[in-house]
């Protein structure tokens, strides 16, 4: 089992002027065979660290490290951290039929090629005569599940599934779900789970993360984070998990945060990022205001938050 660390981990896009950056000094880590569900609104920067860690985005600052060495990819390596993408049908080659695709993926040569690719249909729950298929000849989810059994084709100790089931039909998502779930004890994977639905995440997870404009504001266990959230945000993504459609009975502070614009991630507010936002601040200190000074550090042991009211947890 291996463990996937991020430290002090910043990425930026653009120049010095007109940059953003997308993310931001972000430690985590997903312990050896444990999954780790990253949640956060669109543009929170979840993607992007994931992208980072396989190699897709330019690290500005920051450390990412497998079993404590830093992660490296290389053509010949059989490479240890493996992503699925939110679009099955754009990370297959639609000229190459199914078999072909996991075939070289694999690093098995000769006989033993055919046979791993039988194993890998086998695993996500295809049949070995799908192999001839091709991409446009399959649903959604069949092609989700080649995506996953080319990203297991290496043999990977880590994966990160990066809203693997959103492009999905709603009536295929838990079947998607739970078979990511199953692959993963089974190889006792390493896994970071991505999605903007929180719903989806505490389904997966052991752990929850929570990102806002480029930092983790909330970690701990899942079940301390879903049923003792620490930070606003957290309780405001659990509100509209609860409330998928609004009654106009919601908490009325819960309602004004929900007519409140997006923050910008090209000009992030001082202070705590989302002050703006919450309905629970400000937390005035000798006179000052905390909230919109001071960026509040993450507190806890097991279970963080980066807010000025979750101190002493
Ligand atoms: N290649 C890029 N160049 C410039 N800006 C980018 C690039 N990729 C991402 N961004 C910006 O970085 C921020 C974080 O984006 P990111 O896609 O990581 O967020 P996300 O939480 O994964 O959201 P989503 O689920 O919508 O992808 C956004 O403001 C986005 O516009």
């Amino acid at each position: 089992m291996s463990e996937l660390t991020f430290e002090g981990v910043s990425v930026r896009f653009g120049g010095r002027r007109h940059g953003l950056t997308a993310v931001d000094g972000v430690d985590l880590t997903v312990p050896g065979g444990s999954v780790v569900g990253l949640v956060g609104e669109s543009g929170s920067g979840k993607s992007t660290l994931a992208r980072a860690a396989v190699g897709l985005a330019p690290l500005h600052a920051g450390r990412i490290l497998l079993d404590g060495e830093p992660v490296r990819r290389g053509r010949r390596s059989r490479p240890a951290l493996q992503m699925v993408f939110q679009d099955p049908y754009s990370s297959l080659d639609p000229r190459m039929t199914i078999g072909d695709s996991i075939a070289e993926a694999t690093p098995r040569r000769g006989p033993a090629r055919r046979a791993e690719v039988t194993r890998l249909l086998d695993l996500v729950g295809l049949g070995a005569d799908r192999a001839r298929a091709y991409p446009g000849q399959l649903s959604g989810g069949q092609c989700q599940r080649v995506a996953l059994a080319r990203a297991l084709a290496g043999d990977p100790r880590v994966l990160i599934a990066d809203e693997i089931t959103s492009a999905l039909d709603v009536s295929i998502q838990g079947a998607v779900l739970n078979l990511v779930r199953e692959v993963q004890r089974e190889l006792r994977l390493s896994l970071l789970f991505i999605s903007h639905d929180l719903a989806v995440v505490r389904y997966v997870s052991d752990f929850i993360a929570v990102m806002y404009l480029g930092r983790i504001v909330e970690y701990g266990p899942a079940e301390a984070v879903l049923t003792d959230p620490s930070h606003p945000y957290t309780r405001e993504l659990l509100a509209a998990v609860s409330e998928p459609v609004s009654t106009g009975e919601a908490d009325p502070a819960l309602r004004a945060v929900a007519d409140v614009e997006p923050a910008d991630p090209h000009a992030p507010p001082p202070g705590c990022r989302f002050h703006p936002r919450c309905p629970v601040g400000p937390a005035v200190l000798d006179g000052r205001d905390l909230c919109r000074e001071s960026e509040p550090v993450p507190q806890g042991h097991r279970h963080l938050a980066a807010c000025h009211f979750a101190a002493g947890r």
